[in-house]
């Protein structure tokens, strides 16, 4: 495609709006283009004094470099980057309807149909991520945020930390979203997005994750690498929770591929008529 003259981009090109959140290494504001046509974006602002010190540049090019040659509707855009003496910013697109965490958290599960959709776009985006031999390797609620039409937008805060407020209780949430072989420290492919794809199902529909244990991170670790996977008994054993028990195998093979959960009864009795 013709490429359009990538315009020269500083700070004084945005008139800087809210914070959105804070990282470790900085924080991402929502900003507006000055000039027509008006662009409403979100600058993640990373101090190089503090990325020079944790030694982290690389994952930042690794990150630039991966995030700008993706192109989904589902998955979070960087438009480019630009750097002045002490930071780097990257010019990131602006999710209209913000975090999904925060929408489980206020309504502790979704509906079948809400789940369904979310799902259907994760399973679109990462088929997208792994034809471009992209592994996410994180995905969880707070890594997934909302466009003003509701669409859901992957995106990979990576090492950055969320605002504190309410933030998942346990600082490693992530724990809960570890495929076995990951947890038994063997090599991984892109089958354990598969597997954090059948996590994030069961949480969506019964509001906590499968192999939660508040308790004790070691019986957390067990549950996953037995796939102690038990569905509340209020929950009828219908289509909806049929999806995590194909993905959640111990064996990355075994786990059903993207294109197979695109085609589960469950997703296409939800998907929006007409796509
Ligand atoms: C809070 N909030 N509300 C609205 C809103 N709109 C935009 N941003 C927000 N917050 C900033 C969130 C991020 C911080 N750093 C990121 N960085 C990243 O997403 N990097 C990335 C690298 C490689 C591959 C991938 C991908 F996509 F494939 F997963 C992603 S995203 C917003």
């Amino acid at each position: 495609a013709r490429r359009y003259p990538t315009r020269e981009w500083n700070l004084h090109s945005f008139d800087i709006g809210r914070p959105l959140g804070k990282g470790k290494f900085g924080r991402v504001y929502m900003v507006r283009t000055k000039s027509e046509p008006k662009y409403i974006l979100a600058l993640k602002t990373l101090y190089k004094s503090e990325i020079v010190q944790s030694r982290v540049e690389k994952q930042i090019r690794r990150e630039i470099e991966i995030q700008q040659n993706l192109r989904h509707p589902n998955v979070l855009r960087l438009y480019g980057y630009f750097h002045d003496e002490k930071r780097i910013f990257l010019m990131l697109e602006f999710a209209g309807k913000g975090e999904l965490y925060k929408q489980l958290s206020k309504h502790g599960s979704f509906s079948e149909k809400r789940s369904a959709r979310y799902i259907d776009q994760m399973a679109d985006a990462l088929s997208y991520l792994h034809s471009k031999h992209v592994i996410h390797r994180d995905i969880k609620p707070e890594n997934l945020l909302l466009g003003i039409n509701g669409e859901l937008k992957v995106a990979d805060f990576g090492w950055s930390v969320h605002a504190p407020g309410n933030r998942r209780k346990t600082m490693c949430g992530t724990l809960d979203y570890l495929p076995p072989e990951m947890v038994e420290q063997k090599e991984h492919n892109e089958r354990v997005d598969h597997w954090a794809l059948g996590v994030l199902t069961y949480e969506f529909l019964i509001g906590n994750p499968p192999f939660e244990d508040r308790d004790s991170v070691n019986n957390t670790y067990r549950r996953i690498a037995s796939v102690d996977l038990r569905f509340p008994i209020t929950c009828r054993p219908t289509l909806e929770i049929s999806l995590p028990g194909y993905l959640l195998k111990h064996e990355p093979q075994d786990r059903l591929p993207l294109s197979e959960v695109m085609k589960h009864p469950w997703i296409v009795k939800y998907r929006p008529k007409g796509q």
